[in-house]
């Protein structure tokens, strides 16, 4: 095994760093305090400020981060089947004179019998909405590139892992296709995308280049395709050419969104992409497209054909929304007892801002006898995935979570959501967006969902109001204490 002075310094930069505390003079902040300085998967530098003292119902202090590398991961892991998503898909094209193309059946695409047998295998019997459109494109000749947006679990990973896989000359022992994430986990779960689709494809060779993966000096490439990180990839191809990015012919960059947001991974994908010639085919993927990765987007993939299939709108009409007026904490945990007793809950899933939060109302549940769940950031990705798999199966009734995983999560049987802690943004105003995710986990599948909001001081009062005018939906006091009324409200 190779070892040099470069390798390590790869390593580091592409590896998770442990937590670290520094004192800092807190300039300017109303709060004095520590500022606990971590790194995120991504490398990105996440500065926290801890206050001496929290108030009582302070919102910005410990909160959870929710990491987008991380979200996307766990998203990947919990999702076995595609996201229904009823909106029409948007086609630009680059030359809009040219026919557009979109095809039903895996069939019409022309792939080998290996390929198309393992499309099959894996259990896909059609195209999903954007692989329709997108796969004609990715497959054309003479190649065309692409920008796509859709949101995740529409079957953008499938589609792009089933073009490289078409795209490469078994017979050329070299690599043609190359394909940038913007982490070590989200890389070796692409990876398993590919291989598993390229499975009756036995002459089709796979590469990581990825943390941790050295080869020996003077090595030239010969799998095909190679999926990796920014930093790793770019060492590959430049410092130690293991790779001849002159001969790539196609270049995929996915997740699009989550790598700018991340430090350093922009300036490296653009590098990479400097290195390739002119005629290689460049695809895009994001789920979000914010101006800033349009921006990227545009400089990395020119005279793009453009797809986008716009998420579908989440509603809180099925939803029967209330909020509990309660003195503290301790209120609010009674508050919730009361209301288990009153309602026939299939599973409930409960917000909480703060770890320490929600392992104090775990432990208070717990006692009460129910059995819960819980789920915080302090969890690894893969620990997660692990707790909603089992709430999936209806192991625990109740999960106890902070915002971490708020998104995403379908589980039929959730009746009610309560917002233990309600959802604030760092100025302290309503988070809407945050709301609606939250309480839309209930209510799903045209089912009738309740949530309930436990507002502890005249400040969350302020934030159930603005809600109610966000969303143009009334939110009705419950009073727990008072049975026969809570009953006929939720009737
Ligand atoms: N044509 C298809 N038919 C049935 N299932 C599919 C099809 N394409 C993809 N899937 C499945 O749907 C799920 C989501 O697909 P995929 O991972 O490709 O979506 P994505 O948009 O890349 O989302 P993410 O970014 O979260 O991975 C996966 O479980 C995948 O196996």
């Amino acid at each position: 095994m190779f070892k040099d002075s470069w390798t390590p310094s790869v390593d580091l930069q592409e590896a998770p760093a442990p937590s670290t505390q520094f004192d800092l003079p807190n300039k300017g902040d109303q709060v004095r305090g520590r500022r606990n300085i971590t790194e995120d998967v991504n490398g990105n530098l996440i500065c926290n400020l801890m206050p001496d003292k929290l108030e009582a119902g302070d919102w910005r202090g410990q909160a959870d981060k929710v990491n987008l590398a991380e979200e996307s991961l766990l998203n990947k892991m919990i999702r076995h089947a595609l996201v229904t998503n009823r909106n029409q898909v948007e086609v630009l094209q680059a030359d809009p004179t040219s026919p557009l193309y979109s095809v039903k059946t895996f069939e019409d695409l022309r792939l080998t019998p290996e390929l198309l047998k393992g499309v099959y295998n894996m259990g896909f019997n059609r195209p999903s909405k954007i692989q329709e459109c997108a796969l004609p494109m990715m497959l054309a000749q003479p190649p065309q590139n692409l920008i796509a947006q859709a949101q995740s679990g529409t079957g953008k990973t499938a589609a792009f892992s089933l073009a490289m896989l078409s795209h490469v000359n078994p017979a050329n022992k070299w690599t043609q296709c190359l394909c940038i994430s913007p982490t070590y986990e989200l890389a070796l779960q692409i990876g398993q995308v590919i291989e598993q689709m390229g499975k009756f494809c036995p002459d089709v060779k796979v590469e990581y280049a990825i943390r941790g993966n050295r080869l020996l000096r003077g090595v030239k490439l010969q799998a095909h395709i190679v999926i990796g990180t920014p930093g790793t990839v770019l060492d590959w191809c430049v410092k130690y050419k293991f790779i001849d990015p002159k001969k790539i012919t196609l270049f995929v960059l996915d997740e699009a969104d989550v790598m700018i947001a991340t430090q350093g991974h922009q300036d490296q994908s653009l590098r990479i992409y400097r290195q390739l010639t002119k005629d290689c085919q460049m695809l895009l993927f994001s789920a979000t497209f914010e101006d800033s990765v349009w921006r990227f987007a545009e400089r990395v993939v020119p005279d793009p054909n453009i797809i986008k299939l716009k998420r579908e709108e989440e509603t809180v009409d099925n939803i029967k929304q209330f909020y509990v007026d309660c003195k503290n904490k301790e209120d609010k945990f009674m508050a919730l007892c009361d209301l288990y007793g009153c309602l026939t809950i299939a599973q409930a899933m409960i917000f909480c801002h703060t770890r320490k939060m929600a392992s104090w109302l775990s432990e208070q549940l717990s006692k009460e006898g129910h059995q819960v769940a819980m789920l915080s950031g302090l969890m690894t990705v893969e620990q997660r995935a692990a707790v909603i798999e089992r709430f999936r199966n209806g192991k625990e009734k109740v999960l106890v979570t902070t915002n971490v995983c708020s998104r995403g999560i379908d589980v039929e049987q959730v009746s009610l959501v309560v917002n233990f802690d309600l959802p604030v943004d760092f100025s302290g105003n309503a988070d809407n967006e945050t709301y609606l995710h939250r309480i839309g986990r209930t209510g799903r599948f045209g089912k009738q969902g309740f949530a309930v909001s436990m507002v502890d001081s005249i400040h969350g009062m302020d934030i159930i109001n603005q809600i109610e005018s966000h969303f143009n939906r009334k939110i009705r006091k419950l009073d727990t204490r008072n049975l026969e009324e809570m009953e006929s409200m939720l009737a």
